[in-house]
């Protein structure tokens, strides 16, 4: 039976059709009703519960993340979903296991670096399950470094085979998910030598373990590398370390759609260039992006819910208290946050499309438009990442004391969210291969090379360097060219000051190295004119839906406007906006925070978030908060008996020494 809706009063203050903007949210109806349907269902077998798996210990935790692992893939057959429904239902599982390095690196590796004869070959038995893979790049002694990796794989012309070596401590394979107790298989990064000669690092399958009884193959050395941040959180993953004393592999598991190595050990290079290497990391890049918007509307629609439902001070003549939404400071510190859950929402979503391009382009032989797709993956990953782990903190503190409980879902949220500003790339080393591609790009400028795509804007940088905002009323903020404009004149101005900076140092390579901290900043600049311009460009669309493309407007200008007010530094250093017209942005944000409050609750039930995806207290959808983080607090083990487990030895004793010390 449904219970009283305690968020029905806020509900009824909508002012936009909130089916309608499930869709938008979603993408389409079709991934709305797909995605939906998936939820439900997770949510809806017991054998996906998620209660107190934060109480579990390590080994509790990982075997029942095993068995919702199986119990998920069982589903998946006997329901014989598609590899998109699949997909959403892991998804609701919500559960980090070594099925998300399986389907999300192992498959995509086969699928971008492997030949045709290796795609028949591995993928059939990787669909089935019948191997499980992970991906094994980063080693003890290096992760961002990955021409720095030590393995070895070494080709014996005599056997046809390659050997795999781990030649040190510090070679030894560390971190890759799902490798420390379950992968039977990994794509492992090596560096390949034939004939004495090294070539560089590559990929190769390497089989682990036994497909009988599931021990090491003799000559490997295996396990999981310890315990992570957080309680439950990512430690559902089995995280690993792998050392090979001289395995040997077939010649022809070495992934070899960008180099050959033939029966004679000689290599020959294919047309597609080196970088293609790294192309797993390209694509996983990209669904990190899609993601970030994710976990950052799970962790507003918690702290929205609860800002409504939550009351403090303002009670006149024993009336309500204010609900803490209503406070401006709340509102300027979540109301941004919601308007980069749909910002990022539409970045993923074109860059998603840019992904799909690129490898169209790629198996056209047409590679012109890598160096972009690296870049924007590469930058909109840590920009989006960084934004969203440093959200769902602030959605914790938000949601005040009630926040740092578990019951919250924001501590595991976060503990579960955090590792992405490193994984697939540290987010610093990624913004220095974002300031490489800009600072590549300027110099090019003079030689005529019309730079294109995101990059467009710095082809007009002789403008932009001399263009002034044309912002005379708090109004004039509302216009996307002006607010498009003064992004792009900041991100060029940053630019060209970085390269002249530059080209200052006789080694360039000293000057980036001595640069790089103002370099970071540039990238970030241009990353979020990104995220600016693609939802400007969302806003162009045919929205269908009463009141829908209004909300959006407000939720881009909040974004734009709210990065303006944080970065006025960079505004007003390079001369983009002046100190008043960055005083009336400031008059334009509070009017729209005043215009989004009344939705704010629709906002985030766009989401279209179950209560058990969700998995907070303080975030449910009826709002009922109270009665149930009461009724949780006496689940925990701790509540089990009245008086605790060590009250004799420890509590009593004291309490009598202190009795006897009183009486002397
Ligand atoms: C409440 C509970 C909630 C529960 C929720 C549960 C839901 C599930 C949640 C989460 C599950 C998510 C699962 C995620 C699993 C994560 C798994 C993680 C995997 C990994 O981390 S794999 C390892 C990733 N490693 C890295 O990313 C390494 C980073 N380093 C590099 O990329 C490179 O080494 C480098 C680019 C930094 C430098 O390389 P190198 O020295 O070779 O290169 P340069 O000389 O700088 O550049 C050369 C040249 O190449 C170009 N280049 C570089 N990279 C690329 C690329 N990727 N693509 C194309 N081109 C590239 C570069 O621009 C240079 O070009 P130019 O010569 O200048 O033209
Ligand atoms: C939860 C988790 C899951 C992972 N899963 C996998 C997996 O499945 N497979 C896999 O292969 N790997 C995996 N990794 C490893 C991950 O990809 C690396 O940890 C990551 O790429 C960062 O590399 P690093 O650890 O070498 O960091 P480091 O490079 O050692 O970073 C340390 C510090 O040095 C700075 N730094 C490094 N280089 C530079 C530079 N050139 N200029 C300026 N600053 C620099 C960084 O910004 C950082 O502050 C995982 C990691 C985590 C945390």
């Amino acid at each position: 039976m449904k219970g009283v809706d305690h968020l029905a009063h806020e509900r009824n203050k909508t002012e936009f059709d909130v089916d309608a903007m499930k869709i938008v949210w979603a993408g389409s109806r079709h991934a709305f009703e797909l995605s939906d349907r998936m939820a439900r269902l997770v949510a809806s077998d017991p054998a996906f519960q998620k209660d107190g798996r934060i109480r579990l210990g390590r080994k509790e935790l990982f075997k029942n993340t095993l068995r919702k692992a199986a119990h998920a893939w069982k589903r998946i057959l006997e329901l014989h979903l598609t590899e998109e429904e699949a997909g959403w239902l892991r998804n609701f599982v919500d559960e980090p296991s070594f099925t998300d390095l399986h389907w999300g690196m192992f498959v995509p590796a086969i699928k971008g670096q492997g030949t045709d004869e290796q795609q028949q070959k591995w993928l059939p038995l990787a669909y089935k399950m019948q191997i499980i893979g992970s991906y094994a790049q980063t080693e003890l002694g290096h992760g961002s470094n990955v021409q720095g990796l030590e393995t070895t794989a070494t080709f014996d012309p005599e056997t046809d085979e390659f050997v795999i070596h781990s030649p040190t401590l510090t070679s030894s394979k560390w971190w890759p998910g799902g490798l420390g107790k379950v992968s039977t298989h990994a794509i492992v990064y090596a560096r390949l030598i034939t004939n004495g000669q090294e070539h560089g690092v590559h990929g190769f399958i390497v089989q682990l373990r036994s497909l009988d009884d599931h021990m090491p193959i003799p000559g490997i050395t295996i396990g999981d590398i310890g315990m992570k941040f957080g309680n439950g959180a990512y430690n559902t993953m089995d995280n690993g370390v792998l050392t090979f004393d001289h395995i040997r592999i077939p010649r022809n598991q070495m992934l070899m759609r960008v180099l050959q190595v033939t029966r004679e050990g000689k290599c020959v290079k294919s047309n597609v260039p080196r970088q293609l290497i790294y192309g797993t990391m390209v694509f996983v890049r990209q669904t990190i992006v899609a993601d970030a918007s994710t976990a950052l509307a799970r962790a507003v629609c918690i702290a929205t819910r609860y800002s409504a439902v939550r009351r403090q001070f303002g009670s006149q003549d024993g009336g309500m208290e204010t609900q803490v939404i209503d406070y401006k400071t709340q509102q300027s510190r979540l109301f941004p946050l919601l308007a980069s859950a749909y910002a990022f929402r539409f970045v993923g979503e074109w860059l998603k499309w840019l992904y799909t391009d690129v490898t169209q382009r790629l198996q056209a032989n047409d590679f012109s438009i890598l160096p972009e797709a690296h870049a924007c993956t590469a930058g909109l990953k840590s920009l989006t990442t960084t934004a969203t782990a440093d959200a769902i903190e602030e959605c914790r503190k938000l949601c005040g004391g009630h926040g740092y409980l578990c019951a919250s879902g924001l501590p595991e949220l976060f503990a579960v969210y955090v590792p992405a500003c490193t994984y697939e790339g540290d987010n610093v080393v990624l913004l220095l291969q974002v300031a490489r591609f800009l600072m590549k790009t300027v110099s090019q400028l003079g030689s005529g090379k019309k730079p294109v795509g995101t990059t467009a804007y710095l082809g007009r940088v002789q403008d932009l360097l001399q263009c002034c905002c044309d912002v005379q009323t708090a109004e004039d903020w509302l216009k996307p060219s002006v607010v498009l404009e003064a992004f792009e004149a900041r991100s060029a101005r940053m630019c060209v000051a970085r390269a002249q900076n530059l080209s200052k140092f006789e080694n360039p390579e000293d000057g980036f190295a001595e640069l790089s901290a103002d370099l970071v900043e540039a990238s970030v600049a241009h990353c979020q004119l990104i995220v600016v311009s693609k939802f400007i460009d969302k806003l162009q669309q045919d929205i269908p839906g009463k009141g829908v493309n209004r909300q959006l407007q407000n939720l881009c200008y909040i974004y734009a406007l709210n990065l303006l007010h944080k970065y006025l530094g960079d505004f007003l250093s390079t001369g983009c906006i002046t100190p008043k017209q960055a005083s009336l942005a400031n008059d334009q944000l509070r009017s729209l925070y005043s215009q989004i409050r009344p939705n704010a609750i629709a906002l985030v039930d766009a989401f279209n978030y179950t209560d058990h995806y969700l998995g907070s207290v303080l975030g449910r959808y009826d709002g009922n908060v109270y009665p149930k983080l009461y009724e949780e607090a006496w689940k925990d083990p701790l509540n089990d008996s009245v008086v605790p487990d060590g009250y004799h030895e420890y509590i009593h004793p004291m309490l009598k020494q202190q009795l006897r010390n009183a009486r002397l």
